[in-house]
């Protein structure tokens, strides 16, 4: 087998098991030789060629058989000094790990310019892969509706969001979607750091002509992470001179930031102006349910490289709700708990999952406040808050200040006097005996019984 064969096989490991594994497990093998049919590869530790020998041996060896290679086994050896690393092949095959720099062909129209450089494109991140709910749905269309590449409507298109909620995954969707629809369309993608770069370049190396001519040749431009150029103010201007060529050419340009246009600070007036011009839609904190159906879509994906592992009921519902971060975050424990699963060969479930994210688990353990909870607890009766804080001692008032009184002892790590301060002043003895009334309701009253069920939920989510 030769080196660029593995180069292509290592593409399509890339593709079965992600970039996060494959960085970790599969990059760091140099094959070395194939005899007698045993593959060997030099590692740097025996760990991890312990590791992956566990862990990815049949996929390596399924890929290596299905190209045409006969392979019965991989042996690893530890090397002091390992040879060059083959390198993933990135023209046959678009499947390129995130931020490594490759060349698309660009035609110069007089052959005096450069291609240029865009950033690649995720395999995974496709609309199939994308899964749509509640706060992102208004993106997603938006998205489906750029990539449809008919006549443009809204330019430019500006996605924004908090961190990991899906902007990059949408841009490459689109970028994917374009591509194959109309291959005829020069689409550049590139984050607003590249642009920059390639600014900065030109400008050392006296090509700004070059540079206009390039970027106004495209006919989708998408930029990622577009807070980048704020504060950096000639960088700033050339992307607001860009940005002017292509809107006069009617050519779709797509942005995505960490937050609405209007908040970045730092960023040009002119250029928030510009940027506001078309539609701009958000990515909205994932809820519950958007959670559960990303936890349940990557599950299945994982199901070829892990047949053998199975999940325990609830595991995945007590992950989509307990890790409410953000998408990576939720994705990355995932992973984490399939590679563990496998490497001590049990099913994954909740004991294996509090054992091995005990530290996302604590890390994103949400702290719910007092306020929130009177807010909470008054909206659900219908009362005042300042009922619920006053000094009325009507039923319809006290009990849902004890059951408020309750849910802050249990779900916050305040005292009772601290809760009696919150509560109108009152003394820790009366948010004692409110706590005790409503645990002692709770087993003879099946309505208290539910309200606390259903706050707690409301509160937890
Ligand atoms: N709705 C979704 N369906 C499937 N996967 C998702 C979804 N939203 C996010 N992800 C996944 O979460 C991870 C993070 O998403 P992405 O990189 O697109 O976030 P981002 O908004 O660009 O974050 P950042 O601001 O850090 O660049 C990716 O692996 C992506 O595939």
């Amino acid at each position: 087998m030769t080196q660029e064969k593995w180069g292509l096989l290592r593409n399509k490991l890339l593709k079965a098991i992600g970039k996060n594994n494959y960085t970790t497990w599969i990059e760091p093998l140099e094959f070395q030789e194939l005899q007698d049919g045993v593959a060997v590869f030099s590692v740097p530790t025996n760990f991890m060629g312990n590791y992956v020998s566990q862990n990815f041996a049949d996929l390596i060896l399924y890929e290596m058989n299905t190209a045409g290679e006969t392979v019965q086994r991989l042996a690893f050896r530890v090397a002091a000094n390992s040879p060059a690393r083959p390198k993933v092949d990135t023209e046959s095959e678009p499947t390129v790990v995130r931020d490594a720099p490759v060349a698309p062909q660009m035609e110069a129209a007089n052959g005096a310019f450069e291609s240029l450089q865009a950033a690649p494109l995720d395999s995974r991140f496709t609309f199939d892969s994308f899964v749509v709910g509640k706060p992102n749905e208004l993106a997603h269309a938006a998205a489906r509706r750029v990539s449809e590449g008919g006549p443009v409507t809204f330019n430019p298109l500006v996605l924004y969001g908090g961190v990991g909620l899906g902007k990059t995954h949408l841009m490459h969707a689109i970028a994917w979607e374009l591509k194959t629809k109309h291959p005829e369309l020069n689409v550049l993608y590139l984050s607003a750091e590249q642009f920059m770069y390639r600014f900065v370049q030109a400008l050392r190396e006296r090509r700004m002509m070059d540079f206009k001519h390039l970027f106004r040749s495209v006919d989708v431009l998408m930029v990622d992470d577009v807070q980048f150029i704020a504060g950096k103010d000639s960088t700033q201007e050339e992307f607001f001179h860009t940005f002017n060529a292509l809107v006069d050419q009617n050519k779709q340009i797509i942005i995505s930031a960490d937050r609405a246009p209007g908040e970045i600070k730092d960023l040009e007036d002119r250029v928030k102006s510009r940027l506001q011009c078309g539609l701009v839609v958000d990515l909205h904190p994932t809820d519950y349910e958007l959670r559960l159906g990303i936890l349940q879509n990557k599950v299945q994906q994982y199901g070829s490289t892990y047949p053998d592992l199975t999940i325990a009921d609830g595991v995945l519902e007590f992950l989509a709700h307990r890790i409410s971060t953000n998408v990576r975050v939720l994705e990355g424990a995932l992973t984490r708990l399939f590679a563990f699963a496998s490497l001590v060969g049990r099913e994954i479930d909740m004991e294996l999952t509090q054992d091995c994210l005990a530290d996302v688990l604590r890390a994103s353990e949400r702290k719910i406040t007092v306020e929130e909870i009177q807010r909470k607890v008054s909206d659900y009766y219908n009362i005042r808050l300042s009922d619920i804080i006053g000094p009325k001692r009507l039923r319809s008032y006290a009990r849902p200040r004890q059951v408020a009184m309750y849910l802050c002892k249990r779900l916050t790590s305040r005292s009772l006097p601290e809760i009696g301060r919150r509560f109108g002043g009152r003394d820790h003895t009366t948010v004692m005996h409110g706590v005790k009334r409503i645990e002692e309701l709770k087993t003879t009253d099946g309505q208290i019984a539910e309200d606390v069920e259903m706050l707690r939920r409301a509160l937890e989510a």
